[in-house]
């Protein structure tokens, strides 16, 4: 897995790298530019490229001659690329004179636009800005909107992880314009304007993955028509971020908006060639659930995971039980079911009430099906040790009964997973579900659900949202904290959280993003996994973790037009492609 850090833990890794004396803040700044100029290329090797010369306006393959009505073009002479520089005052404006000094001693037109310039605060920014201007540059002002021809390159460096306040809406409103002006001007030259983000789109928070935008700004003016900050300006192409990845790459709308996110390694942090250990002790750092590179394949971390079950419990893959509710309702707990025997639980039993056996017994053949009397008859099978994995919640009802069954299940002590109904039946008296929960249980709400049983932490991160950075993440772990369980938040950015203040994400964004997983039953699917884990004898995290990495995998493989059926039924095959 990978590190994530916030924007004060990657502050405190630079500090600490400053004062041993093996850096200066300056040849970070140095550094950092270079790294984004070197993932362009590796991005881009097109542009790496002198743009060819065209020939001149007569001959073949020249311009419409003036004969028929348009003014020849001067297209005559070489074509150098261009690009447009969007420097801030702090330190990410830094990284942009940087960038524009490396690609203009490339040979580029460069263009660098500054929306203030830096202060006494960012002497390394200031010291890079006269760079700049020493390597012959000229700096303009945002208002002076002159386009100078079609970019080739837009580049991103207004604000980096220093933001802490939102942006007033008529800055966010020019940027739009800039860049509609230059995305149109690139279109009518037949250029492309690539876009890219220094360590992070401008205007997300770093650590929430939040838009910090001020829209009651004063000064702010929505146009007609306006499509949302979003649609224009965060939608970059390539995103560089130095050392680790932030947890607002991945966060929010930050995850949906880092397209595609490269980290540059800043040597000299105390630390070679490895982003995924921390240079100085990190607390409270969060892991993003990721494939690991170990040799020359890709394998990932379920991987390791399911080799040492293998080796260790070769004979034993435990015994799931998903309770079911009503006739009638009993599809939830199917689902469950089948997740928990593809992610191979040795068996699963699908419990229901008497008179729901007719139903699930004559839809299911490798998943057995047993008639329980009640909270009685669950207290009775689980006498039965070689149960190792429960499930309570899809499909379960939102009657008494549930909760009696909640509490017999959670007093049997096995793995345990509670979703949907058996989260929402507790709405009313939370505390009631947390005094009972223990460490080998995990819950899997959704937004819904989570603020049914922490309103106070919802409310929160509502309250925060375009405003400031209480995230997702805290949330997360507080509420598994105060349940003294795993919590798993679901989302395209599921986060994962241990009493303990373990965290982690399962971002199924980018590259990764599967919005076709948003489909009936797709959870329910997920709590039958998990709880096929948990009987196989992982522990509540690593069941959680893995889990949920399945799960979004499992989504990708199948590709649009999944439903929830197709989930365990893809697993096969994305075991196969993990070598297993
Ligand atoms: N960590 C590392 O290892 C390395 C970090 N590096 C780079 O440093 C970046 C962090 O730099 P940073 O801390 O200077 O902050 P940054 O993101 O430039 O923005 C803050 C500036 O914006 C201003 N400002 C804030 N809100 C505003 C508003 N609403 N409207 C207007 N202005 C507003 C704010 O003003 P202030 O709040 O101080 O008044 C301040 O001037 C980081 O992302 C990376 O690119 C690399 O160079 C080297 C290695
Ligand atoms: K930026």
């Amino acid at each position: 897995m990978t590190e994530l850090v916030t924007a004060a833990q990657m502050r405190a890794i630079e500090q600490a790298a400053i004062e041993s004396g093996e850096v200066t803040g300056l040849e970070l700044m140095e550094r950092a530019g270079q790294g984004v100029v070197e993932a362009i290329f590796e991005e881009w090797p097109e542009l790496d490229m002198e743009v060819p010369d065209v020939p001149a306006a007569s001959g073949e393959g020249g311009a419409a001659p003036a004969a028929q009505g348009r003014p020849p073009r001067d297209i005559s002479g070489p074509k150098k690329h261009r690009a447009v520089v969007l420097c801030g005052p702090g330190n990410n404006g830094g990284d942009g004179f940087v960038v524009a000094r490396l690609l203009k001693a490339r040979g580029w037109e460069v263009s660098v636009w500054e929306l203030a310039a830096p202060g006494e605060g960012a002497p390394d920014a200031v010291a890079c800005r006269v760079a700049w201007l020493e390597a012959g540059g000229t700096i303009s002002t945002w208002d002076e909107i002159e386009p100078l021809g079609a970019p080739d390159l837009l580049v991103d460096a207004v604000f980096g992880t220093g933001l802490t306040r939102p942006i007033p809406v008529a800055l966010a409103n020019m940027f739009r314009l800039f860049r509609d002006d230059w995305e149109g001007a690139a279109r009518r030259e037949r250029r492309k304007m690539r876009r890219v983000s220094v360590d992070i789109p401008s205007g997300l928070s770093a650590d929430s993955g939040e838009i910090l935008i001020d829209w009651e700004d004063e000064r702010g003016e929505f146009p007609e028509g306006w499509p949302g900050f979003m649609d224009w300006y965060f939608d970059t192409d390539l995103t560089v971020t130095f050392h680790n990845a932030k947890l607002g790459h991945f966060l929010g709308a930050g995850g949906e908006s880092t397209r595609k996110l490269k980290v540059k390694l800043l040597r000299g942090l105390g630390f070679t060639d490895s982003p995924r250990e921390l240079p100085v002790s990190v607390e409270g750092h969060v892991r993003l659930i990721e494939p690991v590179f170990h040799g020359h394949r890709a394998r990932s971390d379920v991987w390791f995971s399911f080799v040492n079950k293998h080796h260790g419990h070769k004979f034993n893959h435990g015994h799931a039980l998903v309770m079911s509710g009503p006739p009638g309702q009993g599809g939830a707990a199917r689902l469950a079911a089948r997740g928990a025997l593809r992610i191979g639980a040795g068996l699963v039993t699908v419990g229901c009430p008497m008179r729901a056996v007719t139903e699930h017994a004559v839809q299911l053949t490798a998943i057995m099906v047993k008639g329980l009397d009640g909270t009685h008859g669950l207290g009775e099978i689980l006498e039965d040790k070689r149960i190792t994995g429960l499930c309570l919640g899809p499909g379960l009802g939102l009657g008494p009964a549930t909760a009696d069954l909640v509490r017999i299940a959670l007093e049997a002590k096995r793995g345990t997973v509670l979703d949907a109904d058996a989260l929402s039946r507790f709405q009313r008296k939370p505390d009631v579900l947390f005094d009972m929960l223990h460490d080998n249980c995990v819950l899997t709400p959704h937004g819904g659900e989570f603020a049914r049983l922490f309103p106070d932490l919802a409310e929160r991160l509502d309250a925060q949202e375009n405003t400031a950075t209480y995230s997702k993440v805290d949330a997360t772990r507080e509420a598994a904290k105060r349940a003294g369980c795993v919590v798993l938040f679901k989302g395209a950015d599921t986060v994962i959280a241990a009493p303990d203040g373990r965290c982690s994400i399962n971002a199924a964004v980018g590259d990764r993003a599967v919005p076709w997983l948003a489909t009936a039953g797709a959870g329910d699917v997920l709590a039958g996994m998990i709880t096929g884990l948990l009987a196989r004898g992982f522990d509540a995290m690593s069941a959680a973790e893995t889990g949920a990495w399945l799960h979004v995998e499992a989504a990708r493989s199948f590709g649009p037009g999944l439903i929830a059926e197709d989930l365990p039924e893809e697993l096969p095959k994305v075991f196969r492609a993990l070598g297993l």
